[in-house]
């Protein structure tokens, strides 16, 4: 008799047990569904049907496989891809997500535009870090901006190096070939200060105000602290911290507004052009204005910033690479003519950056090392994905994904993957752009710029921009670093372009002897 009221005592118990951890399940996941805008919960049956790729829940209610993801991404998407093949689906904050992680089979996203579509997610993405929302109602306007993303190549962009060159002129004779002792600094605030700077020039022009150092130097720091934010913005968590992140975000904006911009002189034809497709579509006290200006500004810099901090990083932790560098922008000054030595006197155009190899090589050795830019389609209908060594049906809202750090770490690609080798890309003294696996010819093999439909438009320039830079404190200074701490990624913009470094480092420069 007690044995059978023990028993049913243990079942109660388990029960109870059972029950409050669906209960805490489900509290989650309203509370979460609560708060998250523009996502819905997908509601699934517990099993995936036979023709869709393999489930991966994770098993945290709504964020599914997030965390693991984040701690780290190369080595979990691996462990996936081991258990899974390829092909698979994950839950992952809030959508379910197909990863294509075969590099042969990327195409099925450009051959499907219309089915897996670009900019229902980047709509998403504009109006959370952005505060951008007539995307959702305004087709025209999205067009119209993107027609005008032809000014920042071709001619247009000898222009824009014209410009930076000035800027930087600017910049170098009257800030830092200053002093000649040596000057110790932080490496990524030295960068993202340098970029800010130039870019902001290049694009917005200069402010017509007196004391424009301190306006660039206040608008600067409000801009890198909302980059700072910008991992809360794109969350969706209902985190204390979002509230600071949109306070950062409308601070930014305030400065981007019309009648700042305005005092403004020698705008870039692209901001041009941008001004009239706005006023076109807004009033000009509306502060959405002031987002798409946020908008352009960080697709600008929120991954050249980083991008020149681990360009730098992987130079200064390699003089291997600092000195064929420094060798090869010497013969390119002696080749056009140009001396070395005390004033500003240094101009480099497209052609001439572009000839300069071993540079590109080592920046896109740093891009494949440190870029976790995905590629993300949301699926319009069900459908089905036709691969070359099976079909897979995918459901209408659902994510389609491929991930390029699978593909950038693959050791049949590039021989020791971890490895910074600054010569990575170039071949009997050209650039090398061709790449194999199994003997197969890839056709992408470094992807820091996206693809099809959402290829990064302002590629050229950052890569010169990148180029220019580098070459220019390569000439003047002596560079070298002071502290010994190594440096990591710190995924917490996974999925987002060139990942932030985990802490900053010490360097210290001084300008080159033959000044003194
Ligand atoms: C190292 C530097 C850069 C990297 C790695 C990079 C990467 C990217 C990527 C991956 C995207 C696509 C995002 C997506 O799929 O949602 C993108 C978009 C974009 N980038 Fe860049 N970018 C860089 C620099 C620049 C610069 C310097 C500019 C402008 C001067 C720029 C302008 C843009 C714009 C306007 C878009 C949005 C395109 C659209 O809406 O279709 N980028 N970038």
């Amino acid at each position: 008799m007690l044995g059978i009221r023990n028993t049913r005592l243990q079942v109660l118990r388990q029960w109870r047990s059972m029950r409050n951890v669906w209960f805490l399940k489900m509290r989650t996941e309203l509370f979460l569904r609560s708060r998250v805008c523009g996502h819905c919960i997908k509601v699934r049956p517990p099993h995936r049907r036979p023709d869709e790729p393999p489930l991966i829940k994770g098993w945290l209610p709504y964020l599914g496989i997030a965390l693991s993801l984040q701690k780290n991404p190369l080595a979990f998407m691996k462990i996936l891809q081991r258990k899974h093949g390829d092909t698979f689906t994950v839950l992952l904050a809030g959508r379910y997500t197909t990863f294509i992680l075969d590099p042969f089979q990327y195409h099925v996203i450009m051959k499907n535009p219309k089915q897996l579509n670009f900019w229902k997610f980047s709509r998403q993405l504009s109006a959370k870090a952005f505060g951008i929302k007539k995307f959702a109602t305004d087709d025209d306007l999205n067009e119209d901006l993107h027609r005008h993303y032809l000014l920042l190549q071709g001619k247009p962009l000898d222009g824009l190096l014209e410009c930076a060159n000035q800027q930087l002129k600017e910049i170098f004779e009257f800030q830092l070939l200053k002093t000649t002792d040596w000057n110790t600094a932080s490496l990524f605030g030295f960068c993202a200060s340098l970029i800010f700077e130039t870019t902001f020039s290049v694009i917005y022009g200069k402010t017509l105000a007196g004391n424009r150092k301190k306006l660039i130097s206040e608008l600067r720091d409000d801009f890198l602290k909302y980059d700072e934010m910008f991992p809360y913005l794109i969350s969706d968590l209902p985190i204390p911290l979002l509230k600071h992140a949109k306070a950062a975000q409308m601070k930014v904006i305030k400065h981007l507004m019309p009648e700042k911009l305005a005092q403004m002189q020698g705008w870039s034809e692209i901001i041009k052009e941008r001004h009239s497709v706005l006023e076109k579509h807004y009033l000009p006290e509306d502060f959405e204005i002031g987002g798409h200006h946020l908008g352009f500004l960080w697709a600008s810099m929120g991954n050249t910033i980083p991008a020149m901090f681990w360009a730098m990083y992987y130079l200064l932790r390699h003089p291997e690479c600092m000195e064929a560098l420094r060798e090869e922008i010497d013969s390119l000054l002696q080749s056009t003519g140009q001396k070395k030595g005390p004033g500003f006197s240094i101009h480099f155009n497209r052609e001439q950056l572009d000839s300069l190899v071993g540079l590109e090589s080592t920046i896109f050795e740093v891009m494949r090392l440190c870029s976790y830019s995905t590629i993300i389609r949301e699926v319009e209908e069900d459908m089905t994905l036709n691969l070359e060594t099976s079909s897979y049906h995918v459901r209408k809202g659902d994510f389609v994904a491929l991930f390029p750090p699978i593909l950038h770490m693959d050791p049949e690609i590039f021989e020791a993957p971890e490895e910074f080798r600054f010569d990575r890309f170039i071949e009997d003294g050209k650039k090398k752009n061709t790449f194999f696996k199994g003997g197969k010819k890839l056709k992408y093999s470094v992807m820091p710029f996206g693809l099809g439909a959402s290829k990064c438009p302002g590629r050229y320039f950052a890569i010169n921009e990148l180029k220019l830079l580098i070459a220019l404190l390569l000439t003047y200074f002596d560079i070298e670093i002071t502290d010994n701490k190594t440096i990591e990624l710190n995924y917490s913009r996974l999925l987002f372009g060139v990942q932030h470094p985990n802490s900053d480092i010490q360097f210290r420069y001084k300008v080159k002897s033959w000044r003194s």
